[in-house]
């Protein structure tokens, strides 16, 4: 890529967009890109867990930035999806699971966890459990550490980090049977799953229709910059995380889809659908797409 040609977001001294960044490895990515561009000169970024970001970009805190999938159904007609740019998966996705002390079908009355950082995967473990395995379990929120999690609990939910820390080491060394929300999805339903999306508020679009599409174009350009040198990503990311650059390449280039496209939306509708009659919510929500 040129990186030279790469487009800047417009300048207005003391209103850079403010943009929020998961503080996960699944985004890494996505953001690891714009030091390279020069792109994260133009962002205010805020690092934070999905849950806090979901909850800034629907108060009006942020103005554009990842947003849970079962929190973006419940605000749709606030928000507006950017295309071609998400964290899902078209099956396994290693990082969002129920880890279950016993099969998922004995879990009936039984206490499930639900990691305090997720709003789809915690959405999506309940909708199986109940619709699929025909379980009625009791849940509580806890914080997203494993082991403190299993003491009260015969199942946990976990996503990011912690979730991939206990897909390969905590889970056999804690006697876990491992249960991929991804894998199930798509043999449940036969589509791929978002897990969060990129919107942009409605009102800041707007105000603001040309720094948005900068961001996003922006986003993009990190996105295919970081998976052209996926090698590179992998090595820096393994000197400071507990996995190896092998593992971060399968799950950035095998398991996480950051792409957002017609079969993604589709992922998108059939949960909505799926969750509605439980929810509350509408089954076949507007879903407003940044046009080219
Ligand atoms: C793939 C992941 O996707 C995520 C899962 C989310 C959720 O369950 O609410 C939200 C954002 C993403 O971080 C992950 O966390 O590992």
């Amino acid at each position: 890529m040129n990186i030279s040609r790469v487009a800047r977001v417009p300048q207005v001294p003391g209103k850079r967009p403010r943009v929020g960044h998961i503080q996960f490895l699944n985004c890494l990515p996505i953001y690891w890109g714009l030091a390279r561009t020069g792109g994260l000169l133009d962002l205010e970024l805020t690092r934070d867990t999905p849950d806090r970001l979901s909850v800034l970009l629907v108060d009006g805190t942020l103005d554009i930035g990842p947003i849970a999938c079962a929190e973006y159904l419940k605000h749709a007609g606030d928000l507006v999806l950017l295309p071609d740019i998400a964290v899902g998966s078209d099956g396994a996705v290693t990082s969002c699971l129920i880890v279950s002390q016993v099969p998922l079908g004995e879990l009936d009355g039984r206490r499930v966890a639900l990691g305090s950082t997720s709003r789809s995967s915690v959405r999506l473990a309940r909708l199986l459990l109940e619709e699929r395995e025909g379980v009625r379990p009791e849940y509580f929120s806890c914080p997203p550490d494993l082991p403190v999690m299993m003491r009260d609990a015969d199942a946990a939910v976990v996503i990011g980090d912690v979730a991939l820390r206990a897909h390969l080491h905590q889970a056999r060394e804690l006697g876990l049977r491992v249960h991929d929300l991804g894998a199930m999805w798509k043999e449940w339903t036969g589509l791929p799953f978002v897990f969060a999306a990129w919107a942009v508020r409605r009102d800041y679009l707007e105000r603001n229709p040309r720094i948005v599409r900068e961001v996003h174009r922006s986003f993009l350009e990190s996105r295919d910059l970081s998976m052209a040198e996926v090698d590179k990503v992998c090595e820096q990311a393994a000197r400071w995380e507990a996995f190896d650059e092998e593992t971060l390449r399968r799950y950035y280039t095998e398991a996480l889809d950051f792409s957002f496209g017609e079969r993604q939306l589709e992922g998108v509708r059939e949960f909505a659908r799926r969750i509605a009659a439980d929810s509350g919510s509408d089954p076949e929500p507007v879903i407003s797409i940044l046009q080219p």
